[in-house]
């Protein structure tokens, strides 16, 4: 378990991390989620003792990081893949860790196999591809067998096989009721990997939900209406609840009602329809919907 409360980080006039408080569970993935620039990173190297926060606390398992007696084996972390001896060996890199925090020889092998390592594992981890120095960085923070897996950005750059890999271990490592706390900037890749979503934007929390409500919420259908009398048609229809979103010439679209409540009006009033098709936003959408406004950034004219 981790848990964030009114963490804030300033640097100089910059806040990027602005009292955030926020809990993540075991037994499931919660996704931690915002724009670039949002403060994820800074916020998971408070968790993991790396800054000093300006004010508040983070804590794994009821303690700071850096207050238990094993820390490695509370909480592994994999924050910058390329954090590694470029000259050694994966086998070396992993069999140094392993002598330094007192975790047995034999483990290494083990997380090894657990990574798909084997066949490369005496090659200089400078000449890794980023897949396989992902597929090491996660070796690491696996090697104690920790009880947290904290994983920064963990698919970035990463082929579609690769990706598949690390949600399955992210998937499987919550199934064994232990805690995973993974960033990303997409929305998509959270909703298929992540139970749980904490969303910030400029440092702030901006949703706190499960994946699954978001879903609902982002999954709003709006209705988009043609029709030779679509003004007639517009004038009926509007009234408490019902939002037209964009009219143009001969069409609308409205939210507030189904499909099937536009034509029936329609039809009652005698106007022809030529197209009503139910339109959802795609969950990238929503997640540009509900993260706009905290976009450090922004295209000028993206807002539109
Ligand atoms: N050492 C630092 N000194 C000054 N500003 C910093 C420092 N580290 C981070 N920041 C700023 O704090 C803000 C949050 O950065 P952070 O890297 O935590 O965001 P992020 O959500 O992880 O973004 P990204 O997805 O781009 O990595 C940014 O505006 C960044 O420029």
């Amino acid at each position: 378990m981790i848990e964030v409360h009114e963490l804030t980080k300033r640097y100089g006039a910059k806040t990027a991390v602005d009292s955030l408080t926020f809990t993540v569970k075991p037994g499931i993935v919660t996704g931690f989620l915002g724009p670039n620039g949002a403060g994820k990173s800074t916020t998971m190297r408070m968790i993991l003792g790396l800054d000093r926060p300006t004010s508040g606390t983070a804590t794994i398992n009821g303690r700071p990081y850096a207050e238990h007696t094993a820390p490695l084996k509370q909480a592994g972390a994999l924050l910058d893949a390329k954090a590694v001896h470029t000259g050694r060996s994966a086998y070396h890199h992993l069999l140094a860790m392993a002598a330094t925090t007192g975790v047995p020889r034999s483990r290494v092998d083990e997380v090894i196999d657990l990574v798909g390592l084997h066949e490369v594992a005496r090659k200089r981890a400078g000449a890794f591809s980023l897949g396989m120095g992902q597929r090491l960085g996660i070796a690491s923070a696996l090697l104690a067998d920790p009880e947290v897996l904290i994983l920064d950005e963990p698919v970035n750059g990463l082929d579609p096989e690769g990706i598949l890999w690390i949600r399955h271990l992210m998937q499987n490592f919550a199934a064994q009721g232990r805690t995973v706390f993974v960033s990303s900037h997409l929305m998509s890749e959270m909703a298929l990997t992540a139970e749980h979503l904490v969303v910030v934007g400029k440092g702030r929390l901006i949703a706190d939900v499960s994946v699954a409500a978001f879903i609902e919420q982002a999954a709003r259908d709006t209705v988009l209406v043609r029709s030779p009398r679509a003004v007639e048609l517009h004038d009926l229809i509007t009234g408490p609840g019902v939002t037209v979103l964009s009219v143009e010439r001969g069409a609308f679209e409205v939210s507030g009602l189904s499909a099937a409540e536009v034509g029936d009006r329609a039809s009652a009033a005698g106007i022809a329809l030529h197209e009503l098709t139910v339109q959802r936003p795609s969950l990238e959408e929503a997640f540009m919907e509900l993260t706009k406004d905290a976009v450090e950034y922004q295209t000028v004219g993206a807002a539109a």
